[in-house]
């Protein structure tokens, strides 16, 4: 029996639809990014004023070398445009009315899952309501559902709430990853790639949102990665209409020509996290900087030589996801990238911090903007693990006014 190789899966015949109806059923061309959509909350905080602000409204501001320590890392975060601002649902009102979320000894997982319960979907949503106003379809033309997102876990989930906002159809086919960290984006786009190649005339939403609710705490002596995510993290959704063969109103930013996703070798303790009584425990590494930078070139090679690319990394566009300064500089030393080449991903990073999965969405909208976005390209999403996500594009010459 021949098997035919396709990226990383390999597909068989299958015995009682024959060839032909089974060709039929799927689509001729590639996957291709029809539209892309992106959200915020409204409250706002300034990079160079986020530890007044957290100490503040912790009530820890007798903490006061964490303090000096939070305020020497947004200093550096703030720098060169590192960070300059995120974006968060929670406010100080929220948080003043919620004293569990501040005290680390109270349990405050059912309150935070409450308001998370429609924060999600709404924030989700939004995103999505931008990306169909872009692709020019009605709602209901949408055929499969990807929603991720590790803030917070409901049955129904995400997936069947964003469905209800937007006034999908029912039979929509929807899918709920949750906990997949700030590789979600990837994962949901790789996913729905598939879906689009495999059903003809599919229209698959992606859709990622989060909200640093689930992570929020005071700071404390014996936890110094808690500065680290406080320093890093934001909110927000990003979502992507992804179809093949469009037709006339459509117009194709990119190509999606393969999706793989791999593993870092010894690396499941540098991102990990879990839910407790008090939200989500997240630990990254110190690690990660240095072993992203010592592997990232393999793992590249691993996924992109089935192309046929390979070595020459200056000649595609890159949309990095954007975990962290020193991120960006270890993939850009690792795969000895021109400072130009992570502009959109150090541009995200600078206005919004790390949103996790949604983050490459923004990119990925950013870099649709600039001239950069021509040729061959590759998203590249970070996660738990670590995980390395790889989707090679191709740019289309779409004429868009964004
Ligand atoms: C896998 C993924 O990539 C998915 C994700 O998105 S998960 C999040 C990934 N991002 C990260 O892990 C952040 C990577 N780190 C950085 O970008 C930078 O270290 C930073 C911007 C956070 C701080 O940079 P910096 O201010 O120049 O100084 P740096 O020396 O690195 O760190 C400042 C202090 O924080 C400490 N620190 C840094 N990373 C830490 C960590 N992960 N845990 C605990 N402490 C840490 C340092 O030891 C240092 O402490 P001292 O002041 O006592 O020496």
């Amino acid at each position: 029996m021949t098997s035919l190789l396709l990226g990383n899966q390999i597909a068989r015949p299958t015995v009682g639809l024959c060839s032909d109806r089974r060709r039929e059923l799927r689509a001729d061309g590639p996957a291709t990014v029809l539209a892309i959509g992106t959200a915020n909350p409204p409250n706002c905080v300034r990079q160079e004023e986020y530890a007044d602000y957290y100490f503040r409204v912790t009530k820890s501001e007798h903490l006061t070398s964490l303090k000096d320590k939070l305020k020497r890392i947004c200093k550096y975060l703030s720098h060169k445009s590192a960070i300059k601002k995120r974006y968060f649902h929670h406010t100080e009102e929220l948080l003043r009315g919620n004293p569990a979320f501040i005290d680390r000894s109270m349990p405050s997982l059912h309150e935070r899952q409450d308001i998370m319960a429609s924060v999600v979907p709404e924030l989700a949503a939004a995103a999505a309501v931008d990306a169909i106003a872009e692709w020019g379809r009605p709602a209901t033309e949408i055929t499969h559902l990807v929603v991720t997102t590790y803030s917070g876990a409901h049955m129904p989930g995400v997936d069947w709430l964003v469905a209800s906002l937007l006034g999908l159809r029912p039979t929509v086919h929807r899918t709920m990853l949750y906990m997949n960290g700030c590789s979600s984006g990837c994962a949901a786009l790789r996913l729905a790639k598939d879906m689009a190649e495999n059903n003809r005339g599919a229209r698959v939403l992606v859709a990622c949102a989060e909200v640093t609710l689930t992570l929020f705490r005071a700071p404390h002596e014996a936890h110094v990665d808690t500065l680290i995510l406080q320093s890093l993290f934001g909110d927000g959704a990003g979502a992507v209409i992804v179809g093949a063969d469009p037709v006339s109103v459509e117009e194709p930013d990119f190509e999606m020509l393969s999706a793989s996703q791999t593993m870092i070798p010894e690396s499941k303790h540098v991102a990990a996290g879990q839910l407790c009584e008090d939200g989500l425990h997240f630990h990254p590494s110190r690690e990660i900087p240095s072993l992203v930078r010592e592997n990232i070139e393999q793992c590249m090679v691993d996924a992109l030589s089935l192309l046929g690319i390979g070595g020459s990394w200056n000649d595609l566009f890159w949309a990095v996801h954007p975990g962290g300064r020193a991120v960006l500089d270890s993939v850009e030393a690792g795969l000895r990238l021109e400072p130009h080449k992570l502009e959109a991903s150090r541009r995200v990073l600078s206005e919004y911090g790390n949103m996790s999965g949604p983050s490459v969405i923004f990119v990925l909208d950013e870099l649709r903007r600039q001239q950069e976005r021509k040729g061959m390209g590759v998203i590249l999403g970070l996660g738990p693990g670590v995980s390395v996500e790889t989707i090679v594009l191709q740019a289309t010459d779409s004429q868009k006014k964004l």
